[in-house]
């Protein structure tokens, strides 16, 4: 439970972050989203969150280029079935890889590039009715912190961009950004991001 609801979120805030700082226009306009919500109070609040839509489509873009968990759970075949030209025997192991189902070109337009207005303008969800799109899995394994999660990084990524600026540090420039994972239980970026706050009073 520790390891399944920290570390995938630590990883997805790591990557919102890094596919931010690596897009200037996109990061200045998440964070223009949020600043116009925040309007001077102290703090983004959870009861902000519904309003900030481009916000959402950032990380649910994040989520799908970076899920943390891609291989999902394993699961096992109870009787035989038919998936597509494949047939499966009961009680054989199954995974399935959310990641390549994620960046497949079948359904995604340039599925490599972040580009989180391609959420803006559709209905595609990561609640399991959309199976292009499996970052929480699907069914009765699904993942049961989702909403728990979804709200933690959304109120995160907005604290953090309404109170700072994120710049590189001096002398390192947008390519110089190392995309390299490591996997794990959980990806996880495989160089640390490094960051310069600056407060914005
Ligand atoms: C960005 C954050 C998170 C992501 C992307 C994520 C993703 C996932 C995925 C893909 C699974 C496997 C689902 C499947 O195979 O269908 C899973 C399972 C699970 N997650 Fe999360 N998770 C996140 C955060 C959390 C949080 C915050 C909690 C708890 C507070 C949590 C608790 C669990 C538990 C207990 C399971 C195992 C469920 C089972 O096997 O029946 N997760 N998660």
């Amino acid at each position: 439970m520790f390891i399944a609801g920290t570390d995938t979120t630590a990883s997805s805030l790591v990557w919102t972050f890094t596919e931010l700082i690596r897009k200037p226009p996109l990061m200045e306009k998440v964070k223009y989203e949020v600043r116009k919500v925040g309007n001077g109070r102290d703090k983004i609040e959870e009861s902000d969150i519904p309003k900030l839509h481009y916000l959402h489509s950032v990380i649910k873009e994040t989520l799908r280029l970076h899920p943390p968990a891609p291989l999902l759970v394993p699961r096992e075949t109870i009787e035989d079935c038919v998936v597509g030209d494949y047939e499966i025997p009961a009680k054989t192991r199954v995974i399935i890889n959310a990641k390549s189902i994620g960046t497949d070109p079948k359904y995604w337009e340039n599925p490599h590039d972040f580009q989180p207005d391609r959420f803006m303008k559709s209905s595609v969800d990561f609640k399991g009715q959309h199976l292009e799109f499996l970052p929480f899995g699907v069914g009765r394994r699904g993942c049961p912190g989702m909403s728990f999660a979804i709200m933690l990084l959304q109120l995160m990524v907005a604290n953090f961009l309404y109170r700072f600026d994120w710049e590189l540090p001096e002398g390192m420039s947008v390519e110089d950004v190392d995309m390299e994972e490591e996997l794990g239980i959980t990806v996880f970026k495989k160089t640390p991001l490094c960051l310069v706050p600056i407060r914005v009073v």
